[in-house]
């Protein structure tokens, strides 16, 4: 049994959160550089926990420069153990309509301008993303948010673009009616896989802010709508988070589905063989397995 540290990654229009006993702003350095800004640490109904906006405050990076290693990184470092995303999205559902939440339960990763990976030349690693969030902490966050009051739905698959600008309309209906997507974002990948390269446990929570391009009765999408939307799910997502202590509780059990163990058998180069430096740099995400 350890003690639960809950992160809160948070997403556009999310720079802060509510409640927090002895709230204090803390630089982490990481070895894959500065993360997004400082981590706000605090205590919540007893229980750690750990926000970081991801755009930084004031809103400064775009979903490409996002440094999304340190801040995986940064979250492992100061030792948390379940990780909540929360994102502004675009909905190819009609039922998913802005200002629902929908808890994300699979991804498909069309970013190609970032760093993907802790591993590579000198210590290679392969986790398995098959399931790449965790349906306990998911489980959690639907709860959170149905107590909260919010309207949400269980299970969604999230389409991870580039960006930063929208998708055309041809993209659009292509995600939405060829590859079965529910949500748009630009920000959560390569997010969830570095946390599960990092063993966190990771849920993702999709604040729905408008209908992309696709639907004939809303047009295109318009940043000032988003905007408008982004106020009212911003405060929602705050609600959500302060319910999560109460349902993870302080101490934690290993992870049923093994988020927690996930580089377990993942690491191939074989230790003689190891890159000293990379090692080094690994030492927070893989210390564990390499070290332990
Ligand atoms: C607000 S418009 C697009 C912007 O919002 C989302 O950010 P995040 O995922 O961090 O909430 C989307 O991915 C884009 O970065
Ligand atoms: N339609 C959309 N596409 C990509 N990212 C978004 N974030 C909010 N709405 C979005």
């Amino acid at each position: 049994m350890g003690e639960t540290v809950i992160g809160v990654i948070g997403g556009s229009g999310v720079y802060d959160i509510d409640g927090l006993e002895n709230p204090t702003w803390q630089t982490i350095t990481t070895p894959w550089g500065e993360p997004s800004d400082q981590v706000l640490s605090g205590v919540l109904d007893g229980v750690k926990m750990v926000f970081l906006p991801r755009h930084g405050r004031g809103h400064t990076l775009s979903p490409s420069t996002v440094p999304y290693r340190a801040n995986i990184d940064a979250l492992k470092r100061v030792g948390v153990t379940d990780l909540i995303s929360v994102s502004a999205c675009g909905s190819f559902r009609e039922e998913m309509a802005p200002g629902d939440f929908v808890v994300i339960d699979q991804f498909i990763d069309r970013t190609f301008a970032r760093d993907k990976s802790f591993f590579g030349t000198g210590c290679v690693a392969h986790v398995s993303v098959a399931h790449p969030t965790c349906p306990r902490l998911g489980k959690a966050c639907h709860e959170a948010a149905q107590t909260a009051g919010i309207n949400v739905h269980q299970g969604g698959t999230y389409l991870a673009m580039e960006g930063p600008q929208f998708s055309t309309l041809a993209e659009s209906k292509m995600y939405r009616e060829v590859w079965g997507a529910d949500v748009i974002g630009m920000t959560n990948m390569p997010e969830a896989k570095l946390a599960r390269e990092a063993e966190l446990c990771y849920a993702s929570v999709a604040m729905i802010t408008d209908y992309d391009s696709w639907h004939p009765d809303h047009g295109e999408v318009d940043v000032m709508d988003i905007i408008r939307t982004l106020t009212g799910n911003a405060q929602k997502a705050r609600t959500l988070v302060s319910q999560l202590p109460g349902l993870l509780g302080r101490t934690r059990e290993p992870c049923p589905h093994g988020c927690d163990r996930a580089l377990e058998y993942a690491i191939l180069t074989q230790a003689p063989h190891r890159d000293p430096e990379l090692v080094a740099k690994l030492d927070a995400v893989a210390g564990r397995v390499l070290n332990g």
